[in-house]
């Protein structure tokens, strides 16, 4: 038994990943080389990184590399890194839990069929553990740079539920990975699959990925191994754009954002003047599972003068722009950065606000092509609109890239521009008009869109969670103001014609008398009551004051556990509707009923919940059995 050696159990989430991705990766187990590579490669970097500050932690190996060997015989494949290795404590974290948080809750939504969760894994990222795939054993063998050799640490597993972890002498730092193949797996142990494989996936990382070529000895000559580069190994994004295929775009992507779909799009800038800089942005085709976590990686991969910095460095896009992924490389950045001195860098200020313009804009390209753009819409779009309240310099930009469900197509999907509504605009016409509700249908279907509807004006229908959010943010596009039709007072402009108005103003005036009683019948529970001619068909409707908080910011803060403070609604009634006219006829008690029943039913139309439905549910079926 080696010293100290140690049995533990997997944390259950990693269990239930390596369950899923054994059972849903199997056709396409290759990915294993790749994810195992760009660790390595990884582990180089952050060598790289801490050595800027004490090279002695290269140990006398300044030449930082990833490596890979097989022995058909053994039926083993080995990816070993002289990167920075890890100590007992590391290993214990980083190959026996997943500290990243929302894990449990992306793991419950499996369903154990095999197309399905392969989707789902790849918003995962799967890391060290596909190793797994191909393997039924696996064996680290690792060693923190700057450590004495006897602070090695060996880690196998069968992944079956638990690991042992053993201190062991490590002449070497860094990190070996040695994969025992599965019988059905024996296809990687062989050189022109492995070295095909290196070159599809990892041509274009800077880190040097080697093969041995063994030169059996005879009676004269020693046995010789020699190493041969199979990458390209040098930095994608250093080489001229016009020299850079598709194919090697993408693969870069899947190295960047461990994802393994490729990319949606991408743009690659050289940037030179004041500022020297490089930037390659991508945009996933799949959001993360994490996108909504607050915590969850974001930001691009950050490089000074080739050196890799950080990971996730959000310093350089808005949080709405979270999703996107990629490298930057500055040179006018100091070496020895730390994401403190980022945050106060004037510099960083500058290239965030050039980055997002060119994130924007590759996002307007991306729009062209509709069924792309729809993808992305899809994915990421409820995280743009978070845009207009973040980034208000751009809400302009921003505005453009929405995408929203109308009364023009009646449809839930959100595939409308605010350009394609201002193109449909009615002579006359001057605000951009929508609603919120709660839902698709809710805001279809609302009272507040009769009018609009006979009329023929176009609607947008507002129904995610943020789009409240959004529009207290985004006031206007291209010179139109964008107005709520469920506040205030409504005003058509010049669509409605002089004898529409007048006779409006009439009908109003007729109506006074009924409109005095329902305030008496109606007390405080109102702020008021007055005729209305949003509507066509249903009697009634309540409206929001002007400036009030609307109702589903309303219902998100409460949900926080925020008070509001509470709100009395504008009763509107249709003064062209029989049930109106009937009130107008009854008294007292029946009058009183039918007011109040009106009052509830236009609340309830409007998705917000009665304060007292017991009352309701017996007015109304007092009224239905007179
Ligand atoms: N070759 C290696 N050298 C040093 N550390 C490693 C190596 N491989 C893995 N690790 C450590 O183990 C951690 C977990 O690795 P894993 O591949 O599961 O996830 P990840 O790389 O963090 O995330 P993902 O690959 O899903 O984006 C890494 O973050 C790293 O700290």
């Amino acid at each position: 038994m080696s010293a100290q050696e140690q049995t533990l159990g997997f944390q259950t989430e990693v269990k239930q990943l390596l369950h899923l991705m054994i059972n849903s990766l199997y056709s396409n187990r290759e990915i294993f080389l790749r994810e195992l590579i760009s660790n390595g490669a990884d582990a180089c970097d952050k060598l790289r990184y801490r050595a800027l500050e004490d090279d002695g932690l290269y140990e006398g190996d300044a030449d930082l590399r990833v490596e890979i060997e097989f022995d058909s015989e053994a039926k083993t494949v080995t990816v070993r890194d002289n990167g920075v290795g890890m100590n007992r404590e590391d290993v214990i974290a980083n190959l026996g839990t997943i500290a990243r948080s929302g894990t449990a809750d992306f793991l419950k939504q499996l369903s154990g069929e095999q197309q399905k969760d392969a989707k789902l894994i790849g918003q995962f990222g799967v890391g060290f553990y596909s190793g797994f795939i191909v393997a039924d054993e696996v064996v680290v063998r690792t060693r923190l740079a700057g450590t004495p050799a006897e602070q090695g640490v060996e880690w196998r597993s069968r992944g079956e539920g638990e690991f042992t972890v053993a201190d062991i002498e490590r002449a070497e730092h860094g990190t070996e990975i040695v994969l025992h193949l599965k019988e059905d797996a024996l296809e990687f142990a062989d050189e022109y699959r492995l070295k095909s494989l290196v070159r599809k996936y990892s041509d274009h990382i800077d880190v040097p990925v080697r093969m041995p070529t063994v030169q059996e000895g005879d009676e004269e000559t020693d046995t010789t191994i020699t190493w041969e580069t199979v990458n390209e190994a040098q930095a994608l994004w250093t080489r001229p754009k016009s020299e850079i295929s598709e194919d090697e775009y993408k693969a870069f992507y899947k190295h960047v954002a461990h994802d393994f779909s490729d990319p949606l799009t991408w743009s690659h800038n050289r940037v030179e003047g004041k500022l020297e800089y490089t930037s390659l942005l991508y945009v996933p085709s799949r959001a993360p599972f994490d996108l909504y976590q607050r915590e969850g990686a974001r930001g691009l991969k950050l490089y000074v003068q080739r050196v890799f910095i950080i990971d996730d460095a959000e310093q350089f896009l808005p949080l709405y722009l979270r999703f996107v992924k990629g490298v930057i490389d500055s040179n006018d950045l100091s070496l020895n950065v730390s994401r403190e001195i980022l945050q106060q860098d004037p510099q960083v200020e500058k290239m965030k606000s050039a980055l997002t313009r060119r994130a924007l804009d590759m996002l307007g390209k991306l729009a062209d092509d509709s069924e792309a753009y729809q993808n992305f819409w899809n994915q990421f779009g409820s995280v743009l609109k978070e845009g207009p309240a973040e980034d208000y310099s751009n809400r302009e930009k921003i505005g453009g890239l929405l995408r929203f469900s109308t009364t023009h197509t009646d449809s839930a999907t959100q595939d409308q521009s605010l350009a394609d509504y201002v193109g449909r605009m009615q002579e006359g016409q001057k605000a951009i008009y929508y609603i919120i509700a709660d839902s698709f249908n809710a805001a279809r279907h609302s009272p507040h869109l009769e009018i609009f509807r006979k009329k023929g004006i176009e609607v947008v229908l507002l129904h995610d969670r943020v789009d409240e959010w959004l529009m207290t943010h985004l006031s206007e596009f291209d010179g139109h103001q964008l107005t709520d039709i469920t506040r205030g007072d409504l005003d058509l402009g010049d669509i409605d014609s002089e004898e529409e108005k007048q006779a409006q103003q009439e009908n109003a005036k007729a109506r006074e008398g009924l409109v005095e009683r329902f305030r008496e019948a109606l007390g405080d529970q109102v702020q008021e009551v007055r005729v209305t001619h949003r509507l066509t068909q249903s009697p009634a409707c309540v409206v929001l004051p002007e400036n009030e908080m609307g109702y589903q910011m309303r219902r998100l803060m409460e949900a926080a556990g925020q008070s509001v403070p509470e709100v009395k609604p504008i009763l509107e009634i249709n003064p062209d509707h029989a049930l109106i006219n009937r009130l107008d006829s009854s008294e007292g008690d029946s009058f009183n009923d039918l007011a109040n029943v009106l009052l509830d039913q236009a609340i309830i139309a409007e998705g917000g919940s009665l304060d007292d439905p017991a009352a309701y549910v017996r007015r109304l079926n007092a009224m239905l059995s007179a």
